[in-house]
């Protein structure tokens, strides 16, 4: 399969007045044509920093290190315009707070309309009726009647839902959708998953998934990366990952799974701002040997498709 977007080295870091927050460590992900990749892990640990980091979608106190080739070309190194083209455009991204990402002053057809008249060269009456037949594809079964609401009369997940509208209305090649199932019951779940599989197979989109839920990714997701205090700490395919778990912190997670009965994992990330010189997750790991108090571990290859951070399988 050919690599749509090739992330490397990135290093994501904000200056604040408590210290420089490392939200993002040496990250390394490919994402290739169609492909659905999932980013888990849990609250803080960098998920959305990464997602936002491809757009450059961050505050001024950011700053952005390594590499993101998108179709082979450095986003990072994009001009104002070439990026202009990206966004929304080229790789489309639906945000965790779609609250603050639609005009709270402007219907929702309108909203959804204007962005399709940017991306598609089509007459007003053709925009309307793409825009309804986007949200019907995202499971409004009324979506006339959305088009009339403006978005402060939809719940949380519809006006996710019209976001991820307005999102698809440029056929991406590459969609960015950070916790799409947040908030959502189990009906909606299996909604937000039929919409996305199919979408990616109507237009051949690849996917980002930026979720805490694993049993959602784990049924929508080719492959996977676990996330811990900025790093990738295990990668691979959804079969091998969930059967066949190499990191601690990813078997605790899979451990504290609801169905799994309630396993919390104990003890608290550490600190961003005073990372550690050894393993991130020795204080919570109940593997940790001598060697971990005092090693960083690199990510390892166990095989092509799978590869761990940690210093029990070096
Ligand atoms: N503008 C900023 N200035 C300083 N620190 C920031 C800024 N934005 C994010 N951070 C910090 O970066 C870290 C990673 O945040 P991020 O939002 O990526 O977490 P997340 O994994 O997406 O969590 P969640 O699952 O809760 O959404 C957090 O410690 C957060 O406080
Ligand atoms: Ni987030």
């Amino acid at each position: 399969m050919e690599k749509l977007l090739e992330i490397k080295n990135l290093c994501t870091h904000f200056d604040s007045r408590n210290g420089c927050v490392n939200a993002v460590c040496n990250v390394n992900m490919d994402i290739h044509r169609r492909q659905i990749v999932g980013l888990i892990g849990e609250t803080g640990c960098g998920k959305s920093v990464l997602g936002q980091s491809v757009l450059k979608l961050l505050p001024k106190n950011a700053c952005i290190t390594g590499k993101i080739l998108f179709e082979g070309k450095d986003i990072l190194k994009m001009s104002v315009k070439e990026l202009r083209a990206v966004r929304g455009h080229r790789i489309a991204f639906i945000c965790q707070n779609p609250a603050e990402a639609l005009n709270p002053l402007m219907k929702n057809g309108t909203q959804i309309m204007e962005s399709v008249r940017i991306n598609q060269a089509l007459s007003k009456k053709e925009c309307r009726k793409t825009s309804i037949d986007l949200l019907s594809i995202l499971g409004f079964s009324e979506p006339k009647a959305i088009m009339h609401k403006y978005p402060n009369e939809l719940s949380g997940g519809m006006k996710q839902r019209v976001l991820a509208a307005m999102g698809m209305s440029g056929y991406p090649s590459l969609l960015i959708a950070d916790e799409p199932t947040k908030g959502l019951d189990a009906i909606k779940r299996r909604q937000v998953i039929a919409t996305i599989r199919k979408f990616t197979e109507t237009t051949g989109c690849a996917v980002l998934i930026i979720t805490h839920d694993l049993k959602f990714a784990s049924v929508i997701c080719d492959t996977i990366a676990v996330m811990y205090a900025g790093e990738i700490v295990e990668t691979g395919d959804v079969e091998t990952l969930f059967n066949d778990p190499k990191h601690p912190y990813l078997m605790a997670l899979i451990k504290s799974q609801p169905c799994k009965g309630l396993n919390v994992l104990n003890g608290t990330v550490c600190s961003l701002i005073d990372l550690p010189s050894n393993c991130r997750f020795f204080d919570r790991c109940s593997y940790a040997a001598g060697i971990c108090k005092d090693q960083h571990p690199d990510l390892l290859t166990l095989n092509e498709a799978h590869r761990v951070r940690c210093l029990k399988y070096v």
